[in-house]
């Protein structure tokens, strides 16, 4: 329970709550529980939207203080296990509406809005943002993360940003112009592993796993005009003009056994052979061992009888571990299981699903596809002398998932509470960020940090302008406005200037010339357009949603290396984060159930997500942690925290450096 002082800052607070998951279940909760329900009596109020189309923000009344609770998603039945404020019977329906009645049951006179909408719907202006006297982001993408910040800082609104993962937690309170944005401190490049470890020397499971789901799987049910570094050439290949070609796709008339077959003698077999003829890569490595349908002792076994399968027009109930009678995805499968499970998941994609192949992605929502991943991942385990793993850590590595715990939900719910309230009384000397560790650091579990003051060179909140590198003859405005407007800077509704000259703008409003011209500009390279931006111009994005406006110098550049710069432009300055595409496979959410995993998981899952993901990092000092020269001998070190933002949410990881011990005060 909140102190009278505590009651009186909330006294009429509005507090605007964004996500109602992991954390805003908790959140919305504890809100009721410690603070708003003594404070915050301003009746019950009937206002829920129940979609995005037609938002009727008239009907807002939080004259009184209130909560105010977005969210967009509906309820599944795998958050029913921690999102404790919903039940079966609401699987389908609004988050936000449901935990607002939820919530509702037990403290009935507190005002609680809920809106079931995207948080980035244009309707959530900078106006609709300056009613609140804080805002609670409980939300699980750095996408929405990115959006609210500049709402926050565009209307002076403070705001608490949070993120979970397993056991891993992290509260920070943002205050414009006093300290950091989300956006201040810049985000380290995607952990990525080199080809070579992941095509020939795999020592970890991880290895496997990428090989197994970004090479094997891309190149058998994917598109096949991606690059791909598997070995396509077989050793038959040399003899015959026919077989020289991409050794994985169906001969003609291929019957499927033998196709199945003959991949796995290819990419177990053949290509482990191949490998092993360059002495020098062994020399100080274990040497990797073939393997080959005929070794195994399949035949004995009982062969997968497609009947069994669920063969209607269902494709995500198609299950290799159904047809061949595995049933524990937690069970360590032998050689010969992950061989079966391998033949037989590769014969029902092509029997059962087959209209997808040339356009599957690895997702860790389709059965068939973890059960494929999984056992080529272990085979390939085996091969290389690497413990194998159960479907169930398989998935958890390759779908990057860090396993929710519901306490680390509610303990950072309850520190978000905490800042509120200081937020509230305007408290801001005590405000502190505060991560939550897996294991006591000086016994402590929970870490407070002052907050950093603001990144003097963040392109967002000290609005310092960004260098573009591109090739002004060869890049098109669209490919700049995709890859960097959208992908990179995170606007939503973008606008583009040179000087007076408006290039390109998107908006309700617009008569149909304009939309013509700005058509017309997309396609034109940047040094033709009307205004031609070329080596030297200076050009200013806008987003007027976010009433965020950017800077950006033109820097003319005509090589590119195509690997480490796919996109032909390179922006400086700009903390990364992930892109679109990357974010909606994107790794680390605030859980996927409530079962915890081990630490050894748990990293994995994070290295593997740093392939498909832009990482975060911020170094930080550790706030009142004393000297402790008793324990640490003469040597007197503070304790760094290395966090990285992997984009959903937030790993931490401890490390010594004395460099950091600078304290910095929030003024
Ligand atoms: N742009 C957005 N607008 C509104 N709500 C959002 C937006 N982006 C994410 N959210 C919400 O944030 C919440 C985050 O909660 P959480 O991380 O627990 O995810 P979840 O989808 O409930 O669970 P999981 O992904 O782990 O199965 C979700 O309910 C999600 O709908
Ligand atoms: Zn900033």
């Amino acid at each position: 329970m909140a102190s009278e002082q505590q009651l009186d800052a909330m006294k009429g607070a509005k507090v605007l709550m964004v996500g109602a998951g992991g954390i805003g279940c908790e959140l919305l909760k504890t809100l009721a529980l410690s603070v708003m329900s003594d404070a915050s009596r301003g009746g019950i109020r009937n206002v829920s939207i129940e979609d995005d189309e037609g938002l009727d923000l008239g009907s807002l009344d939080l004259l009184d203080g209130g909560i105010l609770a977005i969210d967009m998603d509906t309820i599944e039945v795998s958050n029913l296990n921690r999102q404790f404020l919903f039940r079966q019977s609401h699987v389908g329906q609004s988050k936000a509406k449901v935990a607002r009645d939820a919530v509702l049951k037990f403290r009935p006179h507190i005002n609680i809005t809920a809106y079931h909408a995207n948080v980035k719907n244009p309707d959530f202006n900078v106006d609709f943002f300056k009613q609140f006297n804080v805002v609670l982001n409980g939300l699980d993408n750095v996408d929405a993360r990115r959006h609210v910040n500049r709402l926050c800082l565009a209307a002076g609104v403070p705001l608490i940003e949070s993120g979970t993962t397993g056991f891993l937690g992290q509260v920070s309170v943002h205050l414009k112009d006093k300290s950091e944005c989300y956006e201040c401190y810049p985000k380290p490049a995607p952990k990525t592993y080199p080809v070579c470890t992941i095509t020939s020397t795999p020592s970890k499971f991880v290895h496997c796993i990428v090989w197994a789901k970004d090479l094997l799987f891309a190149k058998l049910f994917g598109d096949k005009n991606q690059d791909n570094d598997l070995n396509v050439r077989s050793s038959d290949g040399a003899s015959s003009s026919e077989r020289a070609d991409d050794v994985f796709e169906r001969r003609n008339g291929e019957d499927i056994e033998n196709y199945a077959r003959r991949i796995y003698d290819h990419v177990f077999g053949h290509n482990i052979v191949v490998a092993l003829s360059n002495e020098e890569t062994w020399k100080n490595r274990t040497r990797p061992k073939p393997i080959y349908v005929k070794d195994l002792p399949l035949e004995n076994q009982q062969n997968g009888n497609f009947d069994k399968s669920s063969s209607g027009g269902d494709s995500a109930s198609v299950s290799a571990m159904a047809t061949l009678g595995l049933k524990n995805p937690q069970d360590v499968w032998s050689l010969v299981d992950n061989s079966r499970v391998f033949l037989e998941a590769f014969k029902l994609f092509f029997l059962k699903r087959g209209k997808e192949i040339g356009g599957l992605c690895f997702d860790k929502d389709d059965q068939l596809a973890v059960e494929f991943v999984t056992a080529a991942a272990n085979i390939r385990a085996a091969s290389f002398s690497i413990p194998v793993h159960s479907l169930f850590e398989a998935k958890g590595i390759a779908g990057n998932i860090v396993h929710a715990v519901a306490t680390t939900n509610a303990i950072v719910a309850g520190l978000i509470v905490i800042e509120a309230i200081k937020v509230l009384q305007h408290d801001f000397h005590n405000l502190r960020m505060t991560y939550c560790n897996e294991i006591p650091t000086r016994k402590l579990l929970l870490m407070p940090v002052e907050p950093f003051e603001p990144n003097k060179a963040c392109f967002v909140c000290s609005k310092t302008p960004l260098t573009l590198e591109v090739n002004t003859s060869r890049t098109k405005l669209r490919d700049f406005i995709e890859k960097i407007v959208r992908a990179k800077l995170g606007m939503n509704l973008p606008m583009v200037m040179h000087g007076s000259s408006l290039l390109y703008e998107v908006g309700d409003d617009l008569d149909e010339d304009m939309i013509r011209n700005y058509e017309a500009n997309l396609e034109k390279v940047l040094s033709e357009l009307p205004s031609p931006i070329t080596g030297g111009t200076v050009i200013t994005v806008e987003d007027l949603q976010q009433e965020f406006t950017c800077n950006i110098n033109i820097k003319q550049r005509v090589e590119f290396d195509e690997e480490k710069e796919p996109d032909a432009m390179v922006l400086i300055g700009w903390s990364q984060a992930p892109s679109r595409e990357t974010e909606k496979n994107s790794p680390l959410r605030n859980g996927e159930s409530a079962r915890a995993t081990t630490q050894e998981t748990s990293l994995e899952a994070e290295e593997v997500s740093l392939t498909d993901a832009n990482a975060a990092s911020k170094k930080r000092k550790a706030p009142e942690i004393p000297d402790d020269s008793s324990s640490h001998g003469d040597v007197k070190m503070k304790k760094a925290v290395i966090v990285e933002d992997d984009g959903d949410d937030l790993v931490i990881v401890e490390r010594w450096n004395p460099d950091m011990a600078k304290k910095k005060r929030l003024v």
